[in-house]
């Protein structure tokens, strides 16, 4: 199993067999926007082409070709032979118990999208050229290596969790460590709150083992801590190479990734065999690409206590009406997951879909006929929707978000005050099951995509890539360079059949 042998003899090459170097063609052509809220989607995502690509010359008969060579290079995997060409690779040391393990091959992928629109005017299509044209795009399949880029007894492993809480951050901890220790890895570390535990001398390296991990899925939160802001990149790599590690694993959300991204560019840099693999954390469901991130259906179904209280407190009393916020900065995918999974909202309010409280097509005026026809009513919003409406205080939290006001205190005075004025009863209760939501343990199917994404971030690693971040795409697992996940938030679509669904359930008119 120690025998090295050279990358030009037997090694796969890790990189792209089908890469040709290209100019960058291909903005995207998007439908027309159909309502105030797909222009500001459509504003984004063409700006965002805009900004990595020119425009496809579509009378040049390779233009096909040309688009899909562009996309193999943009969502090439960054490698340690990159920058040690010469670096070594040995037969992989992963091996199961009484069997022998499967291996992926480096030019297995995975298709990224795979609805094939017949046209733009389809719901939900996203298109390349007018004619809405199929063009296969395909991403790097993700999983174990027959051959491997660091000898484990080399190894020094640390993981660090960043941002928030999200359930499922304990299960992929522990899947990290047990596959580690798989490869034979001994020395593996926990950092302790966040990028901060990188500069912060008080806060010791949490040594870990399969021992330590065993039950930590049993809780949820994070055996490491979290926390936001801390050292610079600078710091965090200088402390990297004082402790001798050279296998990062990072969950976070985007501000993390895109720490992670730099981490990585600085250890290349610096010349550092380095492997740092990002899990993507986002409770919101915000990350580019990805089928779901893990601990988003947990929330989901979380989320049903809170919306069923505000169902059963507004339905036992006379014009009782509920409403819960719950999670999503600039999304709004739990607060329509929620909607739609309950049965219960009468009202579903997130940030990509603008809204008026007043006047005739109002929130307030719905709420006003819910409770003449039906007595009482639900209210779901998002916490990044109506911002508009709330004083800007431009403060930020420490890693430089933006603080939000308290869209749902917002509802419930404007409620009570429009109730009041017009002389009807009414009984606003008020719910944010925020950190409730976050602090519970993954559900089962959270805890399964948790464990596959744990192993993946290993084998990534071990395989000598650096710099990406492992999702689940149209139920296959994929390897990801971070600045195309990173590229800009991932947010409902207004045109959706997805949130189409949801205007079905809840009932409700446009509220502008
Ligand atoms: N652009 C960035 N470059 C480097 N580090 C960043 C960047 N944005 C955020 N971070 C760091 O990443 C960590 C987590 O970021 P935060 O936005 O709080 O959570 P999340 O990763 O969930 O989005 C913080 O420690 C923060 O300092
Ligand atoms: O109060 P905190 O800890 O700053 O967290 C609040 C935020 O955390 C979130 O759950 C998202 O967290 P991340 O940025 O870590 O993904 C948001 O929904 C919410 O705005
Ligand atoms: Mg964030």
């Amino acid at each position: 199993m120690d025998v090295l042998i050279s990358s030009a003899t037997m090694c796969i090459s890790p990189k792209n067999p089908f890469l040709v170097r290209s100019a960058r063609p291909g903005s995207l052509i998007l439908p027309k926007p159909r309502s105030p809220a797909n222009s500001v989607r459509f504003h984004r995502v063409a700006v965002v082409a805009a900004a990595r690509a020119t425009a496809i010359d579509l009378s040049d008969p390779e233009w096909k070709l040309k688009y899909q060579r562009d996309f193999e290079e943009r969502f090439n995997i960054p490698h340690i032979t990159d920058a040690f060409p010469d670096a070594e690779a040995i037969p992989s040391t992963f091996c199961l118990k009484m069997r022998s393990p499967t291996y992926i091959n480096n030019k297995d992928r995975v298709l990224l999208k795979v609805i094939n629109y017949s046209s733009p005017a389809s719901a939900g299509a996203v298109c390349i050229d007018p004619d809405c044209t199929w063009i296969e795009q395909w991403v790097q399949r993700a999983g174990p290596r027959e051959n491997i880029y660091f000898r484990p007894e080399d190894v020094k492993a640390a993981i660090v969790t960043c941002g928030g809480l999200c359930p499922g951050l304990n299960d992929v901890i522990r899947l990290i460590v047990i596959t580690l220790e798989i490869y034979g890895v001994k020395n593996i570390v926990g950092i302790p709150f966040g990028y901060r535990g990188f500069s912060d001398k008080n806060l010791p390296e949490i040594p870990l083992s399969r021992k330590v991990v065993q039950n930590i899925h049993l809780s949820g939160g994070s055996l490491l801590g979290v926390s936001r802001g801390g050292p610079t990149v600078t710091e965090i790599v200088d402390s990297m190479e004082e402790r001798g590690i050279n296998m990062l694993f990072v969950l976070g959300g985007n501000g993390t990734h895109a720490g992670a991204n730099a981490i990585h560019n600085e250890c290349v840099k610096r010349r550092m065999k380095v492997a740092v693999v990002g899990v993507p954390k986002t409770i919101d469901n915000d990350i580019l690409h990805m089928d779901k991130t893990f601990g988003f259906d947990t929330a989901v179904e979380e989320a049903q206590r809170a919306i069923n209280s505000a169902y059963i407190e507004a339905h036992s009393a006379y014009h009782g009406i509920g409403v819960v916020k719950l999670m999503g900065r600039s999304s709004g995918f739990i607060a329509m997951q929620a909607s739609l999974a309950s049965g219960q909202v009468d009202i579903c309010l997130i940030p990509e879909v603008p809204f008026n409280f007043h006047g005739p097509d109002g929130v307030l005026k719905h709420l006003n006929y819910l409770i003449e026809t039906k007595g009482s009513a639900v209210v779901c919003v998002a916490e990044g929707a109506g911002q508009s409406f709330l004083e800007n205080t431009n403060a930020k939290d420490a890693s430089g978000n933006k603080v939000l006001g308290d869209i749902g205190v917002h509802i419930q005075q404007e409620t009570k005050k429009y109730f009041k004025e017009n002389g009807v009863a009414a009984d606003v209760k008020y719910i944010d099951p925020t950190y409730m939501i976050r602090a519970v343990r993954a559900n089962a199917s959270d805890g399964i995509l948790c464990t596959v994404l744990g192993q993946n971030a290993v084998h990534g690693a071990f395989a000598g890539y650096s710099g990406i971040t492992v999702g689940i795409i149209n139920n296959h697992y994929a390897y990801l360079p971070i600045p195309e996940v990173n590229a800009y938030d991932k947010s409902v679509d207004p045109n959706s059949r997805m949130w189409h669904r949801c205007l079905t359930s809840t009932g409700q008119p446009d509220f502008l």
